[in-house]
């Protein structure tokens, strides 16, 4: 039986650790850091998300500024948002909260957000250094290192370990396997023009699932004994359920865990990590803003 990988308790550790960081700067500086939240639209996933973001900002003690536009709101108008954040000494973070409407071109949002307050973590340079030996991204992307931190607070060794990441995209998949490669892991991507997917992912000793289809991993695809981290974020048809509906990984729960040795569950698993690793990337740009080392 699997060990459960409990990304709740160990989100809530972060953030506690991080409240007491915001809590020394204040004491120490009379400052407290800035996450600015620009959401574009009114998707209802999106909404649930940028106010669970505001309530944790709150209650770490870091002041949030939100940006509501209507999704016919124009790429210029968009941008205007993002420069006045860029300028806003009060701002130590800014994030685009993805997807953005059709019309909207992605790359140029995220383009235009200044490097040393990309928190998400997806500008072009943060991504570019990511991907390069010797160099540090200033960011990285908040739900990877929510992955890689859960696997190193349970004390999974990544080093020298085959690591088989499902899915190749800009926000999870990818940087994802970039940052299991920094952390010495042999990385594998599987993709949906991947012939057997299940073939490659049981030879995998870290499995990190972000595909986006409800329980895509079954219990044969896995090794016996492999971490699974799960990604996924599905809502699926559910009668029993209070609102109809449940969400569920892209890894079949019950099956998997008479096969790992550990496992996170969906939810409460890598999806509260995202948020407390926000909340660390929101601290750590504001005390390089006020070259504040924390004592
Ligand atoms: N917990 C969290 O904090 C977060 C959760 N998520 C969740 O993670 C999941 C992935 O998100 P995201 O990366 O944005 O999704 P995308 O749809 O952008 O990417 C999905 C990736 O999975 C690949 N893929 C799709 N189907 C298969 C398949 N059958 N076999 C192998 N590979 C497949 C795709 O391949 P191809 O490139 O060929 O199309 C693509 O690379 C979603 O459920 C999302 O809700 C996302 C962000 C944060
Ligand atoms: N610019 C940008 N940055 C993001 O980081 C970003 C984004 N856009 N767009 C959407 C995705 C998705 N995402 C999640 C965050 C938290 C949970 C989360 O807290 N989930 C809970 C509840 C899940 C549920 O019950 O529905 C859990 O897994 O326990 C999930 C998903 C961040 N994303």
């Amino acid at each position: 039986m699997a060990a459960r990988i409990d990304g709740k308790a160990i989100s809530q550790a972060i953030r506690d650790e991080v409240a007491q960081e915001v809590a020394r700067m204040k004491s120490a500086l009379g400052k407290v850091p800035g996450l600015a939240v620009i959401l574009v639209g009114s998707r209802k996933d999106s909404l649930l998300y940028v106010t669970s973001k505001e309530k944790a900002c709150e209650q770490a003690g870091i002041r949030s500024y939100s940006v509501n536009l209507p999704d016919t709101a124009t790429e210029a108008e968009i941008l205007e948002h993002v420069h006045k954040f860029n300028r806003d000494p009060d701002v130590h973070g800014i994030l685009v909260q993805l997807p953005l409407p059709k019309h909207v071109r992605e790359q140029e949002i995220l383009g235009a957000v200044s490097m040393d307050k990309d928190v998400d973590g997806f500008h072009p340079t943060n991504i570019g250094r990511l991907a390069m030996q010797g160099r540090q991204p200033l960011f990285i992307p908040c739900t990877p290192r929510g992955c890689i931190e859960l696997l190193l607070r349970t004390g999974v060794q990544i080093s020298g370990k085959h690591a088989v990441v499902i899915g190749r995209s800009n926000i999870v998949g990818t940087p994802a396997a970039m940052l299991l490669q920094r952390h010495n892991a042999t990385v594998t991507v599987v993709h949906s023009y991947t012939p057997d997917p299940a073939a490659v992912t049981r030879t995998a000793d870290i499995v990190i699932a972000a595909a986006g289809v409800a329980h895509l991993v079954r219990k044969d695809w896995l090794k016996p004994g492999a971490v699974v981290i799960d990604v996924g974020i599905n809502p699926i048809e559910d009668p029993s359920a209070k609102k109809g509906h449940r969400t569920v990984g892209d890894v079949h729960f019950k099956e998997a865990c008479s096969v790992a040795s550990a496992i996170t569950p969906v939810p409460g698993g890598v999806g509260p990590m995202t948020i407390a690793m926000l909340l660390q990337n929101t601290v750590e740009s504001a005390k390089r803003a006020y070259e504040f080392n924390g004592t």
